[in-house]
Order: C-alpha cells, then structure tokens, then sequence
C-alpha cells in the first residue's frame, strides 16, 4: 500500500465550531502540536477560508494574516495550509497568504463548478505552492461527473485532487466507486475528507484508502462542521491497525487533542467530542473495564496508561486477569517490557 499523508483541519474545519475565534496564540499550540505529531499538512483559518470573516460567514476577532503568521511561526516540517474558495477568497488574498507563511492551498469549489478554480490554482502554482483542488459535496454528482472536475482541476496543475464529502451523506459504497474511477483515470494522488453526520466518517475513510486515497483529512477529536470531521486521532489509530505506512505518531496525536486542543476549547466553552479512552481500549484490543485500573496502576508505577493497556492487549489479557494490570505497569516501570 502507498504511503498516506494526513491533513489536519482542526484549526480550518473546526473553526465552525467555535464561531471562527481560534486566536494566534490557540493556533500556535495546537499547530505545534500537531507538527510535533507528525502531520503533513495543517490547515488553519476561518471555516470557510480566506477573507471569510464577513457578515456573510460570521466574524472572526482576529486578523487572518496574525493567524497564519502564529501557525508558521511554530511549524517546522508541515505544510502550512489556507483554503481558499474563489468568490470568497481571491488570488490577492492568497498572496497575502503566502507573504505570512501559508506553503500550501486547497482550492474549494462545488464539485460541478472546478472551472472557477482555473485562475487560483495556475496562480496558486505560480506562487510556488502545493496546491489541492478540493471538490466539495462530492455526493451530489455521479462518479463520472465527480471525474470530469477531478481531470479539469488536474489540468490546471493541481498535486491533489479531493473528493469531499462536505454534508456526510456518502456510504462507504460511493466512497469506492467515485475514488475507484479517480485514482484509475487521474494521474495525480486522490484525497479524501469526510463529516460524520452519518457516523460513517473513518468507515469512510478507510473506504477511500483501499480504493486508492493517499491524502486523508482529519481533525483532532473529530471536530469540524456539523456531526464533526474524521477524528484524527483515530484515523491514526485505525490505520495503524490496518499497517499502513504514514508519518504521525499515535500517542503525540492523542496529546495533541487531550493537552493542546481540549484547554482550548475549554476556554470557549466546547467540549472535544472523540473519548480516547475508549480508542485506546479499542487500539489494544483490551476489555474497556481495564481503564480504571489501569489509571491506577499508571499513578502507582508512574507508567503511560496506554503502554500498559497495549501491552496487556498483546498478552492477550482477558476479564478475570485484572490482577495482570499492576504486574505489567510495574514490569514497564523497570523496564522489563520490549
Ligand atoms: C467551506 C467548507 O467548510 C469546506 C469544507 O470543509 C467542506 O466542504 O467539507
Ligand atoms: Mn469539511
């Protein structure tokens, strides 16, 4: 299987979520931390991207270009991503963008409109940028004519092209068909950013992968517009279950939502929505009972839960092997455990 490249849209996508008020100092942590997870791409700013802090859209209380500057100022190896919807946006816009630190752009349009990106995304090349042609509510056309815009948006010099998935509405089903003919018609790598309002995000997702997807979206704890984005944190879980060879590391991306993002949106009021409990239980294959005592036991011997967990998991632990869980945070304490 080819390599995966995460695009991370907590601070773009989840933005929706808190009304558009990340501030440069939010976007500094939460960038850092996840440039530190090994993300490939961050993507920062108002929901729907630049200039959209209008009446339109709804205000954002910080300066766009303050924002992009607090990202690439933190971020060392990720790309620094902005979208930008022409109409909204304009190529002056990405500019400025660029001027600030932005290294990276996706370019959004209804998935029947690609033609009103020609412009943003030659100029978005000329600008020296990786640049993603981002076909939203991709479920709203057929696989063929999901295709017809993927091949223009190519032709403009796009390195990316995305299928969608902006309302939640597609099965895992469509996923196959539309990233199917895609990938076997394009030659460029096929991306995929799903919503949850149908619970179906990381089916979804991983629906596109074995279809062919190499640039995959999430963001931390799943949040993001309406039922939330695919939850980052378990899509890094879930595709290291699957084997798949991709940059970011599991336990600083769970860091990233728990001691980053969540003081954050603390501060707004909004509670992160993934309960990464439960996905590290899942992770290690373990009874989710452990957790209590688990917790405990990481107290005791001053061990990270999930190493115990995970080890348990590959001991193969069951219900009625509680007694196993102090065993296995000490034997880690001392460092007996490969
Ligand atoms: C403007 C939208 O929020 C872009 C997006 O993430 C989607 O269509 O989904
Ligand atoms: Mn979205």
């Amino acid at each position: 299987m080819a390599k995966i490249y995460l695009t991370d849209t907590t601070l773009r996508d989840g933005s929706h979520t808190v009304s558009h008020q990340f501030s440069p100092e939010d976007v500094a942590k939460v960038a850092k931390a996840l440039d530190e997870a090994g993300i490939d791409l961050i993507e920062i700013g108002h929901g729907d991207g630049l200039t959209g802090s209008t009446i339109n859209y709804g205000f954002s209380n910080y300066k766009e270009l303050d924002v992009i500057r607090a990202a690439a100022g933190v971020v060392k190896r990720a790309k620094v991503t902005v979208l930008l919807i022409p109409g909204i946006g304009s190529v002056e816009d990405l500019e400025e963008a660029v001027h600030a630190g932005a290294t990276a752009v996706r370019v959004a349009t209804h998935v029947t409109e690609a033609d009103v990106a020609e412009q943003h995304i030659k100029a978005a090349k000329k600008m020296g940028l990786w640049t993603v042609g981002f076909l939203m509510m991709a479920h709203m056309a057929d696989a063929e004519r999901v295709l017809q815009e993927a091949k223009k948006m190519e032709s403009y010099g796009a390195d990316v092209v995305y299928c969608t998935d902006s309302a939640g509405a597609m099965l895992p089903a469509d996923v196959t068909e539309k990233i199917s003919l895609l990938k076997a018609n394009l030659s460029i790598p096929i991306g995929f950013h799903s919503h949850n309002n149908l619970g179906l995000a990381i089916a979804n997702s991983i629906a596109a992968v074995d279809a062919g997807a190499t640039y995959i979206d999430g963001s931390l704890s799943g949040l993001g517009a309406g039922a939330g984005n695919t939850p980052t944190d378990t899509l890094v879980a879930v595709f290291n279950r699957m084997g798949l060879e991709h940059g970011a590391d599991l336990y600083k991306t769970m860091d990233a939502s728990t001691e980053a993002l969540a003081p954050v949106l603390l501060s707004k009021g909004v509670t992160a929505q993934t309960n990464l409990d439960a996905l590290i239980c899942g992770y290690a294959g373990v009874y989710s009972s452990f957790m209590l005592h688990a917790r405990r036991a990481s107290a005791r011997f001053g061990v990270d839960l999930r190493d115990i967990l995970i080890e348990l998991g590959r001991r193969r632990a069951v219900g009625g092997q509680e007694d196993w869980i102090i065993e296995v945070a000490n034997e880690i304490a001392q460092n007996k455990v490969k």
